[in-house]
């Protein structure tokens, strides 16, 4: 089995000397109801790397971002410091600024193991356009920021897709070392283009966003043996095998059509191609008249007159024997609407059966791994739950991330 593992790759914070001004980079995005930040894995994750270098007595100021401008995501950090500060049990200090004189004094201001958040680095014209690392450490941002400090952490594995100015420039111009969110992140995500295992490889790939996960799978043929399909793709792959399903009946609604008209012919291909690693979906679960769950054999639907919510009892039966048989399971999207508890059947017993098994697994994306905590799983039973979406999907089809690339070792 050969493996590149985050110590072998990168420094880490076991190598950051002592008393060091630590400017230090988070994925504290996180969604936003009525301009306030909700509380979520993010920043529970990130408080460790925090509390660490605090409790070693570093000066720590932080940086992250939130939303994207012009989107009602984009707001101020304050809320942000006061959600970290109640993980850590510790003060966190927030400068609406991010490299001007109030942010600039307050960070000079900073005692040992004081934490201090700067303002949203997507306020900063230098942070977002994507552009190489060597334009980044040239911004006014960066040039301004790193005099400040002796040592640059990233811990942003899930915004490491992004070539912008926080992810990328500081590592050129300040020591830089990853952050134990970026060190587990990246060992487990990397797992599948990285790792060889002798058993079967199972990845369950459900969800809203088909268009990524086809593209995922269309990458991994040679790496998963099998591939257990739920969700929007998995209608769509059930369209493509000639059944009368997988496209929107409410015509506003855009869950199908347009991912049908952009992925129909590599679905079709992937099952020309490599049919036999792909299940699909036997029976599928509804809505029926009297708002109770229902569910049909696939070869039963003649017509599709109603939204399918989640695969069936047999369907999720079957995929969790499969889960049960593998060496790695890799979980992409969720089966059904798991939200709603009449269509959690997929999604909770494909997850059960990897929590009950000791196989390596990875489940990924923001929504799916809430399901974990909302049926009552406990994470420690998972190889790894991943904070990150673009940048798990990204990582399983081997791809480089700019932020990532940015901070490995010369
Ligand atoms: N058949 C379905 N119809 C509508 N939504 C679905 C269906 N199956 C799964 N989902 C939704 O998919 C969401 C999770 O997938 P997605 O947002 O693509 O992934 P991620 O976990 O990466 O954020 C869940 O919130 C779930 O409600
Ligand atoms: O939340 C994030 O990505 P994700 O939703 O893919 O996990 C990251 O913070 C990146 O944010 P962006 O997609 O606005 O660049």
């Amino acid at each position: 089995m050969s493996e590149s593992t985050a110590t072998s790759t990168f420094d880490t914070l076991d190598d950051l000397p002592p008393e060091q001004r630590v400017l230090v980079r988070l994925d504290l995005n996180s969604p936003i109801v009525d301009g306030e930040p909700q509380d979520n894995r993010r920043f529970e994750r990130h408080a460790k790397t925090v509390r660490e270098l605090a409790e070693a007595g570093h000066r720590v100021v932080l940086l992250a971002h939130q939303g994207r401008p012009g989107r009602d995501d984009f707001v101020s950090l304050s809320g942000h410091a006061e959600i970290l500060a109640s993980h850590l049990g510790r003060d966190v200090g927030f400068v609406a600024d991010t490299y001007g004189t109030t942010a600039i004094d307050a960070i000079e201001g900073l005692g040992g193991g004081e934490i201090l958040l700067l303002e949203n680095t997507r306020m900063c014209d230098d942070e977002l356009p994507e552009e190489d690392p060597e334009t980044k450490a040239e911004t006014e941002f960066v040039r301004a920021l790193a005099p400040h400090f002796d040592a640059y952490v990233n811990d942003a594995y899930s915004a490491a897709h992004r070539s912008h100015a926080s992810l990328v420039g500081f590592p050129l111009v300040l020591p830089a070392y990853a952050g134990r969110v970026m060190e587990t992140e990246y060992e487990a995500n990397t797992a599948i283009a990285a790792k060889e295992f002798d058993g079967r490889v199972t990845m369950v790939v459900g969800g809203t966003k088909a268009t990524d996960v086809i593209d995922v799978m269309n990458n991994l043929g040679t790496t998963v043996d099998d591939f257990l399909l739920g969700g929007i793709a998995g209608e769509l792959f059930l369209r493509a095998a000639g059944h009368p399903v997988g496209f929107d009946l409410d015509p506003d609604a855009d869950l199908y059509d347009s991912q049908w008209e952009a992925n129909h012919a590599v679905v079709e291909a992937m099952l020309d191609e490599c049919g036999d690693q792909i299940t699909l979906a036997t029976d599928l679960a509804y809505e029926d008249e009297d708002g109770e769950r229902a569910e049909i054999d696939v070869d039963a639907i003649e017509e599709k007159d109603v939204s399918f919510l989640d695969v069936g009892t047999d369907t999720a039966e079957g995929y969790a024997d499969v889960v049960r048989d593998s060496e790695a399971v890799f979980v992409k999207g969720a089966l059904g609407v798991f939200e709603d508890e009449r269509f959690s059947v997929g999604t909770v017993t494909v997850l059960e059966a990897i929590a009950e098994t000791d196989c390596f697994s990875v489940v990924g994306g923001g929504d799916t791994s809430r399901a974990i905590g909302m049926y009552g799983m406990d994470e420690a039973n998972f190889g790894h739950v991943s904070i990150a979406g673009g940048a798990y999907i990204r990582a399983l089809t081997g791809q480089p991330l700019a932020g990532v690339e940015a901070l490995k070792r010369d």
